[in-house]
C-alpha cells in the first residue's frame, strides 16, 4: 500500500480547471518531486492534499486512510506537515517560539493542567524547551532561538520552517518551492539537508521546485504537471529526456 496515494482528482476555480484528474501514489520513505511550469496547479494539489481547498471530486488516502476534505488541522495530526512557497512564519514571536508552538501538538497535558501549572505541565515544557533546541541545532539556528523570526535572512527563515514543520513530527514532509530565493550555495546546503533529513527522520518528501539542479539531484523519482494534468512520470533521467516535458516545461535538456 502507498503512503499517499491519489485518485482521479478535480479542482476547478470559477470555469478554470486547475487540477484535473490527477492521479498520483508516494512510496513509504520515497524523496518525490512534482515540477512542472508556472501555473500548471502544483501548489494547488498540495493545498488539496493539506486540507487548505476541497476537491470538486477524487479521493486522497493517506496511511490507508481516507483525508479528503478534512480540515488542515486533522490532516497535520494524522502526520502530513508542509511549508509554503511565501514563507509563513509567525514572524513576531522568536525563532525558538516558532519551533515550541509545534511541539506543543503532542503535549502530554491539556488546558486544565496547564491553567493550574501542575507538576506534569512544567514537566512537559522543560520536554518542549530541549527538544525545541534539538531541532534549532539540526538547522543551525541555535544561536538565533532568541531573536524575532522576521529579523532571520531569508535563507534562515526558509530553514526555520523547515524545522517547524517537523517539529510536528510528520510521516509525510511537504516542500513547496525550499529552494525559492536561496543562492546556489544555499541550495546546495538544502539539498543535503534534504536527503540527511529523510534518511535521519526516517521520512517520505514531496517537493515542488523550480530549481531543476535540486530536483533532478534529490528527487527520486519525478511527476512533471501541465495544465492541470499529469504528462510525464518517472526517474530523474527519463524526465529529463521526455519530448512532451522538454517541450512544455524544461525547453531543452538539463545537464
Ligand atoms: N484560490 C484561487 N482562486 C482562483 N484561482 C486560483 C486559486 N489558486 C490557484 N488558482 C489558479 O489555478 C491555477 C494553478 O495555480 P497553482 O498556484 O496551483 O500553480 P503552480 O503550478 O503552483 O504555479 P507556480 O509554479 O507559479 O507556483 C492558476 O491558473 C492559478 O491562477
Amino acid at each position: 500500500m502507498s503512503l499517499l496515494q491519489i485518485n482521479n482528482l478535480y479542482k476547478s476555480f470559477g470555469g478554470l480547471s486547475a487540477v484535473l484528474d490527477f492521479n498520483f501514489h508516494l512510496e513509504d520513505g520515497e524523496l518525490l518531486g512534482l515540477i512542472g511550469p508556472n501555473g500548471a496547479g502544483k501548489t494547488t494539489v498540495f493545498n488539496l492534499i493539506t486540507g487548505v481547498y476541497k476537491p470538486d471530486e477524487g479521493n486522497i488516502i493517506f496511511s490507508g486512510r481516507d483525508i479528503t476534505g478534512l480540515a488542515p488541522y486533522t490532516i497535520c495530526q494524522q502526520g502530513i506537515a508542509r511549508t509554503f512557497q511565501n514563507i509563513r512564519l509567525f514572524k513576531d514571536i522568536s525563532v525558538l517560539d516558532n519551533v515550541r508552538i509545534a511541539l506543543h501538538k503532542d503535549a502530554p497535558y491539556g488546558l486544565l493542567k496547564t491553567l493550574l501549572r501542575t507538576p506534569g505541565f512544567f514537566q512537559g515544557e522543560i520536554e518542549i524547551n530541549k527538544q525545541a533546541h534539538e531541532y534549532l541545532q539540526i538547522f543551525n539556528l541555535e544561536d538565533k532561538a532568541g531573536e524575532i523570526a522576521s529579523s532571520l535572512p531569508y535563507g534562515e527563515q526558509r530553514r526555520l520552517e523547515i524545522a517547524r514543520a517537523l517539529a510536528t513530527k510528520p510521516t509525510l514532509l511537504i516542500l513547496d518551492e525550499p529552494a525559492a530565493g536561496m543562492n546556489p550555495n544555499e541550495t546546495r546546503e538544502l539539498m543535503d539537508l534534504i536527503r540527511w533529513i529523510r534518511k535521519d527522520f526516517g521520512l517520505s518528501i514531496l517537493l515542488i521546485e523550480h530549481d531543476m539542479s535540486l530536483v533532478m539531484g534529490v528527487c527520486e523519482r519525478i511527476y512533471v504537471l501541465d495544465y492541470g494534468q499529469v504528462i510525464a512520470e518517472g526517474l530523474p533521467e527519463e524526465i529529463r529526456r521526455n519530448k512532451r516535458v522538454i517541450e512544455a516545461y524544461l525547453g531543452e535538456e538539463v545537464g
